[in-house]
């Protein structure tokens, strides 16, 4: 390991014997949480990746923003580091760029310069995709290049490879999932402790679940961004962050959680991606009560799931590890062994399938169940005038349950499916009405 380059493999044959490729050098722009791991996976690994690739990966250069930070004993030379990603990128030497800083700029500008210049292309930046994954895919295609990004949407879970390869024979008609690991985390807490959003998200906090600044998580901003890569793959038509119906959790009340409970069900930050029946699709994320027999309602912790429905294959359930830096590093070095080989075959992945190009429906005609809950007084004919209002926008009743409060009574009312425009017509003239003293609150459900 010298002049700022590190071997990670040293080996110039393959473990079968046969001849190696020369070895393939890799950018590595960022070094944290999952770069570092990167680094370390790729130097434990190195003898391993060789023989699977069938050439060694060489650090060609790591950037990074402050070099001189103690990065735990990385065994890489000072000299790799580097301040200059768009620099490093550019370089000859480089056939691989590796991106794991996150956000849009300029992490854009990177990939495009590397897939022009035809170097393959590894990130995990799902803002970045959901954004403008459309302007990566064209630089791919006009560099003839791979991009892959296993580790942008449920961390080490292979998910977008079996989307993207396995399940390219059939037809995907929904995609559930809980993709983001400190909002389950959070919810999982409020539904097995009792307690109120802020106790659990303080206890994520402390654990190193939710980051200093948790709005990405809580406000449903990750998941939507994952919501949107994992419904274009599955229906081939083009879904970015902006089409996606995004809803957190901070709203979700301890009573809620109860209520939920109340009916044999848990509270869940879903991101659902569907076919409809009039031939478009939808993309969402929200929190939702789903049944406790759901597949999905077992997924503790900060673990993530996502569960896929297909016309031949039936349901099929991932399930695992959705962030942390050695889960998201081991989907990184998936995709590296990918890239290396098709480098050394020559070839490239077929880049992006959107030629289905369905119409991403607005949230106004999902068509789904609602769970309310109204504070009412308690008086005769109130209950009548509640359900006319359901009625009068063709809010179909499901169940609804009175307890008493004194003057006051709480109505819980579980819907049958409606469309969203038609719950939200119903919710908006029920606040109207003086009777109804608070809408407490309103969560979809989901079967
Ligand atoms: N941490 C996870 O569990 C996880 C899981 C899945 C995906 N991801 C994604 O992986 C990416 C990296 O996440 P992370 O948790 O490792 O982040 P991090 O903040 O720990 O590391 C970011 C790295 O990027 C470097 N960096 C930032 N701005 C830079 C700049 N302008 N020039 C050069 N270097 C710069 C920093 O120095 C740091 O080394 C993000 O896209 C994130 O969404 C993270
Ligand atoms: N903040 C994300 C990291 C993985 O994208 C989570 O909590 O799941
Ligand atoms: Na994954």
């Amino acid at each position: 390991m010298s002049n700022g380059k590190s071997s990670v493999g040293s080996d110039t044959t393959t473990r079968a014997g046969a001849p190696a490729h020369r070895p393939l050098r890799v950018a590595l722009l960022g070094c944290g949480v999952v770069g570092g791991e990167v680094v370390r996976l790729l130097h434990e690994q190195a003898e391993d990746l060789t023989a699977r690739i069938g050439a060694p990966i060489e650090i060609a250069g790591i950037a990074v923003r402050r070099p001189q930070r103690d990065r735990g004993g990385l065994p890489v030379p000072a000299a790799i580091f580097t301040t200059d990603p768009l620099g490093l990128v550019k370089r000859d030497d480089v056939d691989i760029v590796i991106e794991v800083v996150g956000g849009i700029e300029p992490a854009r500008t990177w990939l495009v310069e590397a897939l022009r210049s035809g170097k393959s292309v590894v990130t995990a930046n799902k803002a970045l995709l959901a954004e403008d994954g459309a302007t990566l895919h064209a630089a791919a295609a006009e560099g003839g290049a791979d991009l892959y990004y296993e580790a942008a949407v449920a961390g080490a879970i292979p998910l977008l490879r079996p989307l993207r390869e396995s399940l390219h024979g059939d037809r995907i008609t929904r995609v559930t999932g809980i993709v983001n690991g400190t909002t389950n985390f959070i919810l999982s807490k409020m539904c097995t402790t009792g307690a109120g959003f802020s106790e659990a998200l303080d206890e994520a906090t402390a654990l190193g679940y939710a980051e200093a600044d948790p709005t990405a998580d809580v406000e449903g901003f990750d998941a939507a961004a994952k919501a949107a890569i994992l419904a274009s793959l599955a229906f081939h038509t083009r879904v970015t962050a902006a089409d996606v119906y995004r809803e957190g959790i901070t709203e979700v009340t301890a009573a809620d959680v109860a209520s939920a409970a109340a009916m044999g069900c848990v509270v869940k930050l879903l991101c659902i991606a569907d076919r409809t029946a009039d031939g478009g699709v939808t993309a969402r994320v929200h929190p939702a009560m789903i049944p406790t027999s759901h597949p999905l309602a077992s997924v503790g912790d900060a673990f993530n799931a996502v569960f896929v429905e297909a016309e031949a294959a039936g349901q099929l359930m991932f399930y695992g590890r959705g962030a942390g830096g050695a889960p998201t590093a081991s989907a990184v070095l998936g995709d590296v062994v990918a890239v290396a080989r098709n480098r050394i075959s020559g070839t490239v992945s077929r880049g992006e399938s959107s030629y289905a190009d369905l119409r991403v429906q607005p949230m106004g005609e999902v068509v789904t169940r609602y769970h309310i809950s109204l504070d009412v007084a308690d008086k005769a004919g109130v209950l009548a005038a509640v359900a006319g209002v359901f009625a009068q926008h063709a809010v179909s009743i499901s169940t609804v349950k009175q307890s008493g409060r004194g003057n006051d009574a709480v109505l819980v009312i579980v819907t049958h499916a409606a469309t969203d425009a038609a719950l939200a017509a119903t919710v908006a003239e029920l606040r109207s009405m003086d009777m109804v003293r608070e809408v407490a609150s309103v969560m979809r459900v989901e079967s």
